[in-house]
């Protein structure tokens, strides 16, 4: 498959033509993306349009996946109504909705990824257990995290709490930033380079919004707000919200989260721990539990003060939990897998 992302930001001529009507529309299929997800309707970016889109009758037929925000997808244009979303193209990376042990089930919920920003603010958010968990979440993705440490003025230590996270995550790069003063600001720059997208993780309040509406340098969000109630007197949160700043940099706001439940991500765990992962592949033996082992590399790292015991504590109750709910989705997985046999 040819390479969506580069074709799809070029801004190639055949873009443009829209305005124009033409009956060859609804035969030629266009490389757009999704931007809005809402039940069964999708909003597709395309030349600066967002285009309202439904699914193809081949998704329903075909137990596939269906789009998330961030995918790219072919679509047949309708100027008249809702144009039709034909395929999505091969995703370069996901990520799935955190709470998957609870649900039992991967759910993707952003695509094409280049980094994700992980954002927590250091008033009253900032946890290193937290900054982990998203971290290995979002490695065993292969995305590429970024801790944002955001309300800097608000915080009188600052550099100690970026110590603690840099002796637990040492090779991830950490900023801390205030949106209300500019600190710090201008390190972001690197990683908004036309064509990235970025995904924003973090609880509500953090200052997402904030930091998106200083990056773009309008208000492009909206900060702090009471959601909206929709006529039913639900709450409406437009959830998932796709944004292009004017230098082309896509970002992708993910609803806000507080647990972080780990699920099936031992690799990412590893990744986020690369150090330890390695010190174990030295072990004498292969499924070493660093117990009571002859020639344990893990142990000896622990004795010599190479290793943190806080970090191996860490490193490993987080595969502990990784394990177990694994374990119990695969149950779950096989009862339901029982029960509709049971029905036939
Ligand atoms: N002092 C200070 N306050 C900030 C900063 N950034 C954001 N805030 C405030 O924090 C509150 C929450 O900011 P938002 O940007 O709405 O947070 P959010 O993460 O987008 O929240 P959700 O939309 O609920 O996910 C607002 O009252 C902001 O004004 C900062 O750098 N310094
Ligand atoms: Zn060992």
């Amino acid at each position: 498959m040819k390479e969506r992302k580069e074709e799809y930001h070029q801004t190639g001529e055949g873009r443009k033509e829209l305005d124009v009507f033409d009956e060859q529309w609804l035969h030629t299929e266009r490389l757009g993306r999704i931007s809005e997800v809402q039940k069964n309707s999708y909003l597709i970016r395309y030349w600066e349009r967002e285009i309202p889109a439904k699914l193809s009758g081949k998704f329903y037929k075909e137990e596939t996946m269906f789009p998330v925000i961030g995918d790219y997808v072919t679509f047949r244009y309708n100027p008249k109504g809702d144009s039709k979303i034909i395929e999505i193209c091969e995703r370069k990376n996901f990520l799935t909705r955190p709470d998957t042990a609870k649900s039992m089930k991967e759910q993707p919920m952003a695509a094409n990824i280049d980094y994700a920003f992980l954002v927590m603010s250091l008033n009253d958010n900032f946890s290193v257990n937290r900054a982990v968990r998203y971290a290995a979440t979002v490695l065993q993705e292969g995305v590429q995290p970024i801790v944002i440490l955001t309300k800097v003025d608000l915080c009188p230590d600052v550099e100690k709490l970026k110590e603690q996270l840099k002796e637990m995550l040492p090779q991830i790069k950490v900023h801390a930033v205030s949106a209300l003063t500019g600190y710090g600001m201008d390190k972001l720059q690197v990683y908004l380079q036309p064509g990235n997208t970025i995904a924003l993780l973090g609880s509500s309040g953090v200052g997402k919004s904030t930091l998106v509406n200083a990056l773009a340098g309008t208000e492009i969000m909206k900060t702090g707000e009471i959601r909206e109630k929709d006529a039913k007197g639900r709450h409406t949160t437009t959830y998932r919200e796709m944004i292009e700043l004017p230098n082309n940099v896509v970002i992708i706001d993910t609803p806000g989260m507080r647990e972080i439940g780990l699920c099936d991500v031992d690799e990412g765990i590893d990744d986020t721990f690369e150090d330890i992962a390695e010190l174990a592949a030295q072990c004498r033996f292969r499924d070493c539990t660093h117990t009571n082992e002859p020639r344990c590399a893990v142990r000896q790292a622990l004795e010599n003060g190479q290793l943190s015991k806080e970090r191996f504590e860490l490193y490993r109750s987080l595969h502990v939990e990784s394990r177990k709910s694994a374990d119990m989705k695969a149950i779950a997985k096989a009862r339901k897998a029982l029960n509709k046999t049971r029905k036939r």
